[in-house]
């Protein structure tokens, strides 16, 4: 809309308090809809149903604080700092480098238990209550889907097989990524931990630290090499992770140790990965080469980081 920027607050999904919320001001409604950042952040309500992106979430106050007003605060207020990730770690505006405005919806569907980005916004669902929560409660969520439209932008790595699971791993390496740069007291190698069973704690959908957790692969000799799920693109994303889980923590896996190399430089080395050598069809093998080049080409090809990356990949089985 047409209107003049305002500051207002909210209440998130796990009902934190969210403060300052980026709005917008016209005809005495206000909107949420952040020009601050690039060509502006825009929250919608898909209202339960599944066009796409539905109304753009209003209130006659600038305090969001209604159940429904939950789950889309939390969806533009985490991409908000998402956006001020990329733009203040590599100086990238929006996901395209170009301002392009982020657009997400919530609402989406009905007890809908997943989140994505459609090639033009994010989309989040209420989840059952069961298995999920509203999706955008989740930092990381966000920050894992609006890295699929980096990851678009760049490698555009195919969704499928080896190339999915590392377009699936570049996502969940940046949601925790954003979240121990975001929230460093309660930052984490889960992924999904705020909106994953309420109804249990301690768990998560992923964990990047032991992806064995959850039934999925460390180790390259136990990929899944089936069709379901794109040729398990979220499953397959574990060796990814626990590579970078090593790169980042360090640790002794399969035999081979890995000296840590922290959060900050995971990011930096995979993000000049996805911008500068990984391509559409990249797979496990040709993402180890890439990791390792970016590693080199910021640090030194004999850096204790570009040893960190050849360690991890070979403890995970990728050569
Ligand atoms: C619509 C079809 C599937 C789209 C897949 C999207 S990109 C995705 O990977 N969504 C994440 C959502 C997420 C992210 C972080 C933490 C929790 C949940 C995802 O992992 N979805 C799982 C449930 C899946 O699709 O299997
Ligand atoms: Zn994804």
């Amino acid at each position: 809309v047409t209107g003049t920027n305002a500051v207002g607050s909210g209440t998130g999904v796990l009902n934190n308090a969210v403060s300052p919320l980026n709005t917008t001001l016209s005809s005495g409604k206000y909107y949420l809809q952040d020009n601050t950042r690039g060509q502006g952040i825009f929250t919608y309500n898909a209202n339960n149903k599944s066009s796409l992106p539905g109304t753009l979430m209003s209130n006659t106050t600038n305090a969001f604080t209604t159940s429904t007003d939950k789950a889309a605060v939390d969806a533009h207020f985490y991409a908000g700092k998402t956006y001020d990730y990329y733009k203040s770690t590599f100086g990238r505006n929006s996901y395209d480098g170009n301002g392009t405005s982020l657009k997400s919806t919530v609402h989406y569907g009905s007890k809908y238990n997943n989140a994505f980005w459609d090639g033009t916004q994010m989309v989040y669902g209420d989840g059952d209550g069961t298995t999920f929560i509203a999706l955008s409660g989740g930092l990381d969520v966000v920050a894992h889907e609006l890295t699929h439209a980096v990851t678009s932008s760049e490698s555009n790595l195919t969704y499928q097989n080896e190339s999915g699971a590392l377009n699936e791993a570049i996502s969940d390496i940046f949601g925790t990524v954003v979240e121990f740069k975001t929230q460093s007291s309660k930052a984490d190698y889960l992924i999904g931990e705020d909106i994953y069973t309420p109804n249990i704690s301690g768990d998560a959908l992923r964990s990047m630290a032991d992806p064995t957790l959850n039934g999925d692969p460390d180790h390259y000799s136990n990929r899944y090499t089936g069709s379901a799920d794109n040729g398990g693109v979220h499953t397959n994303s574990g060796i990814i992770n626990k590579a970078a889980y090593l790169i980042s923590a360090g640790g002794t896996h399969h035999g081979v140790t890995v000296s840590g190399i922290g959060i900050d430089k995971l990011g930096t080395i995979f993000y000049r990965a996805n911008t500068t050598y990984l391509t559409s069809s990249s797979n496990f093998s040709q993402a180890r080469a890439a990791v390792v080049q970016a590693a080199s080409d910021l640090y030194g090809s004999t850096s204790a980081e570009t040893t960190a990356v050849k360690n991890a990949f070979t403890a995970v089985g990728v050569n």
